[in-house]
């Protein structure tokens, strides 16, 4: 059997003050009940930004704005057999009161703002490591 290709997912971290947006995953592929930043697969032909603002409408119908690239991870997830490079940006509410919605809720539990500094368990492996790491989302104040 041919060792299935890596795929690209853009992860966006929106920052409200010091807190990001954040729901459990009901993932039939990675990461499954953890807590996880909104996001997805890179399509043909898209841009990181233009993926970005796609997946968090799909997913939360926040329309965001300001995306800015911040890092890249390389992520095997060896026991399903996945591995994914991990694009991650920041992006702003255009409106600052737009609630999110959980448009797919057989792939997410719901979305909400967490506090950097108290963050939910269990967190998505990527992103705890990121945390340990002491990686920092946010704008220099
Ligand atoms: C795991 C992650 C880095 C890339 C895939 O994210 P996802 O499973 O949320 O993908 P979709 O939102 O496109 O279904
Ligand atoms: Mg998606
Ligand atoms: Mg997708
Ligand atoms: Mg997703």
């Amino acid at each position: 059997m041919e060792a299935p290709v890596p795929r690209v997912g853009v992860v966006v971290f929106i920052v409200k003050g010091k807190m990001v947006l954040l729901g459990r995953r009901r993932s039939t592929g990675v990461g499954d009940s953890k807590f996880a930043l909104p996001g997805g697969h890179l399509e043909f032909g898209e841009s990181f930004e233009e993926c970005a603002a796609r997946e968090i409408k799909e997913e939360t119908g926040l329309d965001i704005d300001k995306i800015e690239f911040l890092t890249v991870t390389n992520n095997l997830f060896l026991e399903e057999t996945k591995h994914y490079v991990a694009i991650y940006v920041r992006a702003f509410l255009r409106d600052p009161h737009q609630l999110p919605q959980n448009l797919e809720p057989t792939k997410c539990e719901g979305w909400d703002w967490y506090d950097w500094d108290n963050l939910p368990k269990p967190l998505f492996w990527p992103l705890e490591k990121m945390v340990l790491e002491g990686f920092n989302p946010f704008p220099n104040a």
